[in-house]
């Protein structure tokens, strides 16, 4: 090629110049016509632009072996056939025992991962030390132990591996180990079991056995070439517990050649067979439970094979029974984002958005009634070059085969938009845009680019989002975080849906094959088997974003989809479905609806939630220690004494609840964290950020606050205050007696707290709510789980009471504030209101109001004695949960234990 191009200037030259031409004439002719023509194709690309020079893009490659119509009748079979046919009789929790061998190894993380990515419960336990309680009041605790590596499960100590082994077939628990030897063993007996294993080989032509009852979501029809790494194990067995999951061929070598014929010898099992002539080695192997009572599956290698994860999920499937089973049907939903967006070069052709038509055309034969679902920004429409342009009136002219949602009309992101009418403006352009093209669009959903104003929620955004569009639904990658994908979930919040969404690896730029950064290989690896292909295996709703520019050019969105969605036809019993948003967030919902409850972070811990949260928010409105209660203690004394402290400043006060925010408890956690921030002063120039603190009683006792306050307040300080218990339920009793709960009044104290099952219903649920603040030590456990033991300070309410000075000294100490607050000149005892209240000058203290020490008659000692029994054994645990917490313990609660015997 190079030569011809150098011979065209010289013959031409000949021509011209007559036959006496020299070479080395010839050769300036050549240079000089060089020059010129490289400044000739210098003019010309620089005057069109990338679209004009485009070459054929890419057609995907991928094809199975099997034809489309057996690929029906294998579907229709396994719609009807399931691993839970044992599902009512089993007696195991909705958890899987994961043995590693330290917290950090590999393989070990690698099982995890995947049992996160499709929300399966695990616990982990490190391998080779005591076994985990196994059983929980008669229920078994695992449904599936999976060891990471097998010796650990074969070289156990015998009483354990006795236990485990009973455990297993007391109840019905399958046990999966993968094998990981860094010796060569040829013909190796797997110690205990009648199965042999030569390890470290390299292995070819994977398949899998199409007869395998473990078999859900992997089909068995195609075979994988070539297998990463050489230290793969194979199974020779020796009984018919065993039963091949899949097999694979030796790669020849001479040495391999000496161990087929050694396995040949050994081999009796039809399961290990001679095709033409190469031995067939079992790779993954199912014990049926014919030999000791006990199911197993034993793998050959880890999920560095891209298939063995699959299989995984299909052996937990059938272990388990069909509990830990992911379902067969995937719902895929490809977002175009950025329709008529981007410049000169990036934008759609006629041809393109032919290619789109034929394309859903096809997509459509695998997934059932899909459509494009492409979101415009109408402002930019027409902005391309005249061939551009076509492309954007040949989008409109096809508009109705595609379904159309908005993005914002400029493709601004919302969070910089503080006024809620700027964006309603906004909107209504694109909405009139829509009019204007008679495009039908989906108004219950919408996109914000950027992610900007989903996560961190911009609730501006939200409402003029329901306000214009009605929105109803939504998606966003960054919920709770971007990274990594396996925790992404959704969350609803003022009634929009937030569907999390998948990236599929192409961004606006990538819009060459040979641009892929990494190669084509690369994609191709994600698409065969490798992180997109898991991604559609881990979630059954896809909700992938692509941009306008991944279909023009060589059209990588039209490439990977169509190659993804072939290939998991190849390997996979998968059933694809395409479902409008609105139906696809109900299905999400109903699959998992402990995701409706949103998590507030803190945007300003993730530094792209922070680059997509407005200006005009500021994390510094957020408190750095929290008085926790529980109620009824003395909080609203130390609430007071506290802001006191011209360090410190606490809360606005609530119209509802007054001096209390309760937002961590209750429903005021679902207004957002706009409205929690809006509790707290924001920073002031020029003047120090005063330490800021808030006091909700009754975050002590509630099940989620601990969990909430720590997603948002993972560096605060806890108070909390311990009065006895027994006398904090009584005051709690007189507390509703004066706002007359009609409960409270119509009972006795001990009426109340003796109430039994045979009680009406209120006065259960009051006894409940008067007796179990008390229970400190489970509250403080719960506390605890999510927060430092050197973040808690325990106050003793007696003493508060008695001693506020030194108690306040004591909080001033912990929370390190400064300057140091003299509260002895600060608080006066009032003997007429019997408690010390703040001084105002030398004749006037002002105390708490008439609803904080309450006169009502002394308990009764019916009362007082059914109480201390009551709370008797939690005292006990709480003395010992303080001790090792280094924390003293309350006058009270040393009284209470010296009574006990
Ligand atoms: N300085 C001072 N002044 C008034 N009251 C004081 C003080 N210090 C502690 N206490 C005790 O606080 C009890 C009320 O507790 P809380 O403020 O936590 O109650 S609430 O949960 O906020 O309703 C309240 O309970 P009752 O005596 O039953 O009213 C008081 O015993």
């Amino acid at each position: 090629m190079r030569l011809l191009r150098w011979n065209i200037p010289l013959r031409l030259g000949r021509h011209f110049l007559g036959r006496q031409l020299t070479v080395t004439k010839g050769i300036v002719i050549a240079v000089f016509l060089s020059v010129a023509s490289l400044l000739c194709l210098s003019f010309y690309v620089s005057s069109f632009n990338v679209h004009s020079v485009r070459h054929l893009p890419p057609q995907p490659t991928v094809k199975c072996t099997v034809s489309s119509d057996l690929l029906r009748n294998l579907h229709s079979r396994l719609a009807s056939s399931s691993h839970s046919n044992y599902t009512a009789s089993l007696r195991f929790q909705n958890k899987v025992l994961v043995m590693v061998e330290t917290q950090y190894s590999l393989r070990g993380q690698d099982v995890i991962m995947l049992l996160e990515a499709n929300h399966i419960d695990y616990k982990l336990e490190l391998a080779g030390k005591s076994l985990p309680a196994l059983t929980r009041a008669g229920k078994g605790k695992f449904g599936v132990i999976v060891f990471e590596k097998l010796d650990s499960y074969l070289m156990m100590d015998k009483w354990n591996r006795d236990l485990l082994d009973k455990y297993c077939r007391d109840y019905n628990v399958g046990i999966m180990a993968f094998t990981r030897t860094d010796t060569a063993l040829v013909n190796e007996n797997v110690h205990g079991f009648p199965l042999a294993m030569h390890t470290q080989l390299s292995l070819q032509n994977y398949r899998v056995n199409a007869q395998s009852d473990i078999l859900r979501i992997t089909r068995a029809r195609e075979v994988a070439r070539t297998l990463p790494g050489d230290d793969w194990t194979v199974f020779v067995p020796n009984h018919p517990t065993y039963r091949a999951i899949s097999y694979a061929n030796i790669h020849r070598t001479t040495d391999s050649d000496d161990l087929d014929d050694t396995a040949a010898e050994v081999t009796q099992d039809p399961t290990t067979r001679r095709a033409s002539k190469e031995i067939e080695y079992i790779v993954a192997v199912q014990d049926l439970g014919l030999f000791d009572g006990v199911q197993r599956v034993f793998f050959g290698n880890d999920f560095k094979f891209w298939l063995h994860r699959i299989l995984f999920l299909d052996s937990l499937s059938y272990l388990s029974h069909g509990k830990f089973s992911v379902p067969l049907q995937r719902f895929i939903l490809i977002d175009v984002d950025d329709i008529f967006v981007g410049g000169q070069g990036l934008r759609l052709h006629v041809d393109d958005v032919q290619a789109m038509l034929t394309s859903q055309k096809k997509i459509r034969d695998t997934v059932k009634g899909f459509r494009f679902n492409i979101g415009y920004s109408g402002k930019y429409f027409h902005h391309g070059t005249p061939e551009e342009d076509r492309g954007d009136d040949a989008l409109i002219a096809n508009r109705a085969h595609f379904d159309w949602f908005p993005h914002m009309w400029r493709h601004l992101q919302p969070h910089k938009f503080d006024n809620v009418s700027l964006l309603e403006t906004e909107m209504l352009m694109n909405y009139n845009f829509a009019q204007k093209f008679d495009i039908a669009v989906n108004s219950s959903y919408a996109v914000a680019p950027h992610h900007s104003g989903v996560y961190p929620v911009h609730e501006q955004l939200y409402e003029a989002w329901k306000r214009i569009w009605g929105v109803k639904v939504t998606s966003t990658e960054e919920y709770p975080h971007l990274r990594p994908a396996r925790y992404r979930r959704g969350f609803i919040h003022r009634g929009i849906k937030v569907l999390p969404r998948q990236t599929c690896g192409l961004f606006t730029h990538t819009i060459l094959l040979d641009h892929y950064p990494g190669g084509r290989e690369r994609l191709d690896t994600s698409i065969r088997g490798g992180e997109l292909f898991q991604t559609v295996i881990n979630n059954p709703i896809s909700v992938f974003m692509t941009h306008m520019s991944n279909y023009g050019n060589d059209r990588l969105a039209l490439y990977t989809f169509e190659s993804l969605l072939k290939f998991l036809q190849c390997w996979t019993n998968l059933q694809f479905q395409w479902l409008p948003p609105l139906q696809l967030a109900q299905v999400y919902f109903d699959m998992y609806p402990e995701e409706e409850d949103p998590v507030w972070g803190n945007p300003c811990n993730d530094k792209r939630h922070k680059e997509i949260w407005s200006e005009s928010k500021n994390c510094e409105r957020l408190p750095q220690f929290l008085v926790i209660g529980p109620q009824k203690t003395g909080t609203t004394a130390l609430y007071t004494f506290l802001a006191m402290h011209p360090a410190v400043t606490s809360n606005f006060n609530s119209p509802t609840t007054f001096e209390e925010v309760q937002f961590f408890n209750g429903r005021n956690y679902y207004r957002g964290l706009d409205w929690y921030m809006n509790f707290f002063p924001g920073p002031v120039e020029g003047s120090p950020s005063p330490v800021l603190f808030e006091k909700s009683a009754n975050y002590f006792d509630s099940e989620p606050a601990p969990y909430r306050a720590h997603v948002l307040l993972p560096h605060a300080n806890l108070i909390c205050i311990l009065a006895h218990p027994a006398k904090r339920a009584y005051s709690w009793y007189q507390h509703m007696r004066f706002h007359t709960d009609k409960v409270a009044l119509s009972y006795s104290f001990y009426d109340v707290i003796s109430a039994n099952e045979d009680a009406p219903k209120v006065l259960r649920e009051l006894r409940h709510r008067c007796l179990n603040p008390g229970l400190y030590v489970q509250h403080l456990e719960r506390w605890l789980t999510y927060y430092k033991p050197k973040q808690l300070l325990i106050l003793d309410g007696d003493r508060l009471k008695s001693d506020p000075i030194a108690v306040m000294d004591k909080v001033q100490m912990f929370l390190r504030l400064e300057p140091y607050f003299d509260y002895s000149i600060r608080l006066k005892y009032n003997p007429k209101k019997g408690f010390y209240c703040q001084v105002l000058n030398e004749h006037h203290t002002k105390c708490l109001g008439r609803s904080k020490g309450r006169v009502y008659p002394p308990m009764n000692p019916k009362a007082e004695q059914y109480l201390q029994a009551y709370y008797k054994r939690y005292n006990i645990a709480l003395s010992k949960l303080l001790s090792r917490l280094g924390q003293a313990v309350p006058g009270w609660l040393q009284d209470e234990l010296r009574t006990v015997e």
